[in-house]
């Protein structure tokens, strides 16, 4: 029977050397502010809008909210998205995806301003991601992984790691962070020819994939770690990773819950980055 890597512990810690940062800010006329960008009110953009505002406060981070219409066209949204790029007082934007189809990421991601793009939307962060320069911002979701593996001291140089998913938000960049800290890495997808022979290798395995309790006991090698990404709500209305936990508890030597173990991270992570974008602007 496995550990649980507790998520929330490594929130609280990360919180900590944040709230310190922005005591210290502060002291010197400097209030650090994220601004949200939410356009309509999707219920997964509003529960992460939720728990990111109550951390920026824990962190005594300044926050706005810009909420937009729902139907807003490109034009308008580049223009708003424009003034928060030139507000003085915003050091980070949180900006919701996906956005509504009538918007053109593909264009978007190229206008909100690289120093303040504390998700890794632009992309001059993603290019920094891949290049393994820490002067940009990675995503929180990744970042979250890499800072529950380091407050655990899981030793990553020559590990074998399996990463299932491909996404923009999870895989690709949580592959490039991982490589970045000399672990052999694997990327599997839903098209992987026999998928669980190629989990059940790894010594380190980060599931998202987004598909509810898919990682059974048979993908999981005997002793791994096992870090779930994965937000899912089940057929009881609760809220469920992509590791079936029940099961794969038994074989893990260590393994993250949900909720409760990477997700409770990330916002700590936004908090964290907000700080940095601050002191790189003032
Ligand atoms: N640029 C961008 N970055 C995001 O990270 C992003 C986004 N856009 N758009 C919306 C989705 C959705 N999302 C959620 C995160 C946590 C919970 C969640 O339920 N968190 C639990 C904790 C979960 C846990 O403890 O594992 C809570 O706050 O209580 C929900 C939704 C982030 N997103």
């Amino acid at each position: 029977m496995g550990q649980i890597l507790d998520g929330k512990i490594v929130a609280a810690s990360l919180k900590e050397e944040t709230a310190a940062e922005a005591n210290k800010l502060r002291d010197n006329g400097v209030i650090p502010k994220l601004t949200i960008v939410r356009v309509g009110a999707n219920p997964s953009d509003l529960s992460y809008e939720r728990g990111a505002l109550k951390r920026m406060e824990g962190c005594n981070i300044a926050t706005e909210v810009k909420e937009l219409p729902e139907d807003i066209n490109q034009e308008d949204f580049i223009k708003a998205l424009k003034e928060v790029n030139d507000d003085k007082t915003t050091h980070g934007i949180l900006l919701f995806r996906p956005l509504p189809k009538q918007l053109d990421e593909e264009v978007i991601k190229y206008v909100i301003a690289p120093e303040k793009d504390v998700d890794c939307l632009s992309p001059t962060n993603v290019a920094k991601v891949m290049e393994g320069d820490k002067s940009g911002f990675a995503p929180c979701t990744p970042t979250a992984v890499m800072e529950t593996l380091k407050y655990y001291n899981v030793d990553l140089k020559g590990a074998e790691t399996v990463v299932l998913g491909r996404s923009m938000v999870v895989g690709k960049p949580v592959s490039m962070l991982l490589l970045g800290e000399n672990a052999t890495v694997t990327i599997c997808h839903s098209r992987t020819k026999d998928l669980s022979s190629v989990t059940s290798k790894a010594d380190v395995l980060v599931v998202g994939i987004g598909r509810a309790k898919m990682v059974t006991s048979e993908y999981v090698k005997e002793g791994a770690i096992v870090v779930d990404v994965g937000i899912n709500v089940d057929e009881n209305g609760k809220l469920c990773g992509d590791v079936d936990f029940d099961q794969c508890i038994e074989k893990a030597s260590l393994i993250t819950p949900v909720p409760g173990g990477v997700g409770s991270v990330t916002t700590s992570v936004l908090a964290k980055h907000v700080i940095k974008a601050c002191k790189l602007q003032s």
